[in-house]
């Protein structure tokens, strides 16, 4: 759906701001399957405003036999999991982008343990026509671990619900890894045991208890404020609420990754401050394996930052909401940056060569992805930008222009 483009007026220096942040969408999402397959009450506070979230609460309570989870690839994959085991008769549908990211490994893996599941179009990927499971056929699966942590956090969460339990094994490379212990950590919050040994784990057959829990504020969605904190003019701080120190998101990375591109970190009962430190030297390394919804922020920041960088752990990028890897590799073209695999699995960011972009208003595509808004938005202290298709933020953080309006930043739509 073509829209108006966003203009964001050149600022290179922010206002003091606090920013509200929305709750995690992966935290919301875990905690709305978990409700649902839990007789007790569980209350739920601070659910997330987030478009997947919404839509996961939705079709939860829809009668239609058909449900439509737009691009939400948790709700997707979570969502046919729960319709298996609580014997559902639906269709999982979702948008063109949906229909090409595979499922297959999941549908496979609830088909050995004895779900009916068809494919409607192409084999592999949705729509699916889900026919629930009658019997449990088998209780020791294997599974990938190196395509979606989804599918595994989706079988995980429906495992103590089935009749003899499940023992999954993950093969291969673990990616997404907190993901999968975020799972583990709710259903335990909700009183579910797991045994996770090495590639191995075990869930006996059992209820899950009643409790309530606070989502908390969105690590991923918090690292556009690291990429404005570091790339800004002037000492003014931004406060980013509800985010804890302890986090079961993986995407509290962001921490480390930015103290050495010159932004401190100072956690407080309420949230966290983030100071301006000067950047270490030299070129960096970094791994996205374990959170790989920072890389679009962090080749962003590096490029414009003039910092060359070592990436790995961008497998899985190219199956999210449009092929990141492409979507950058144009995107930063455009400010005289690249992204280069050197090798298999291995890929050099070069920063931009010149400062020529600045010079004219940037425009950035976004591929119907939040991320690459998102990740952009930040080259405003840099130079004024036009941002296609703005409203594409709402999959994930619905007020995330409005909060950079906050910081002092003029829009005009
Ligand atoms: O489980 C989750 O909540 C998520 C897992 C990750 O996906 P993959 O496991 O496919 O990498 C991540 O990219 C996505 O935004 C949310
Ligand atoms: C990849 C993402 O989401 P999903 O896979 O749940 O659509 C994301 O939010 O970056």
């Amino acid at each position: 759906m073509a829209s108006k483009a966003l203009q964001i007026t050149y600022t290179p220096q922010l206002k003091e701001c606090t920013i509200p942040l929305p709750s995690s969408k992966s935290e919301s999402n875990r905690a709305l399957i978990i409700q649902a397959l839990c007789s007790d009450t569980c209350e739920l506070l601070n659910l997330s405003p987030a478009r997947d979230t919404q839509t996961m609460i939705r079709l939860l309570k829809s009668e239609d036999e058909t449900l439509d989870v737009l691009d939400a690839g948790t709700t997707m994959r979570f969502l046919t999991a729960y319709l298996s085991v609580s014997r559902k008769m639906k269709t999982l549908t979702g948008t063109d982008r949906m229909k090409q990211r595979p499922i297959g490994l999941l549908v496979d893996a609830l088909r050995n343990v004895g779900a009916e599941i068809e494919y409607l179009e192409k084999e592999g990927f949705p729509p699916l026509a889900i026919k629930g499971l009658h019997e449990q056929s088998n209780i020791s699966i294997s599974i990938r671990g190196d395509v979606s942590s989804q599918y595994i956090s989706a079988l995980l969460m429906v495992a103590p619900c089935l009749p003899k339990g499940l023992h999954l094994q993950l093969t291969g490379k673990i990616g997404s890894r907190p993901y999968i212990a975020m799972t583990l950590q709710m259903m335990a919050h909700f009183g579910v045991q797991a045994d996770w040994q090495e590639n191995e784990i075990h869930i006996a057959p059992q209820a899950y208890k009643g409790n309530s829990y606070t989502i908390e504020s969105d690590w991923s969605a918090a690292s556009y404020w690291y990429a404005f904190a570091a790339l800004k003019e002037g000492s003014e701080e931004i406060f980013l609420s509800g985010l804890r120190k302890d986090s079961w998101q993986g995407d509290n990375a962001i921490v480390g990754m930015m103290h050495i591109l010159g932004v401190a970190s100072v956690f407080q009962p309420d949230g966290v401050r983030l100071i301006p430190i000067p950047a270490r030297q030299g070129e960096f390394h970094f791994d996205f394996s374990d959170c790989p919804d920072l890389a679009q922020t962090m080749a962003v920041v590096c490029a414009a930052k003039g910092r060359k960088a070592f990436f790995t752990g961008l497998e899985s990028l190219r199956i999210k909401e449009t092929d990141r890897i492409a979507a950058l590799q144009t995107e930063l073209a455009k400010i005289s940056a690249r992204l280069e695999e050197s090798q298999e699995g291995q890929w050099t960011l070069f920063p931009c060569e010149n400062e020529d972009w600045k010079k004219e208003t940037l425009h950035i595509a976004t591929y119907e992805d939040h991320r690459m808004a998102m990740a952009f938005a930040p080259l405003c202290t840099q130079a004024n930008l036009e941002i296609e298709n703005p409203e594409v933020v709402n999959k994930s953080y619905p007020g995330f222009w409005k909060d950079v309006e906050q910081a002092g930043i003029h829009l005009t739509y």
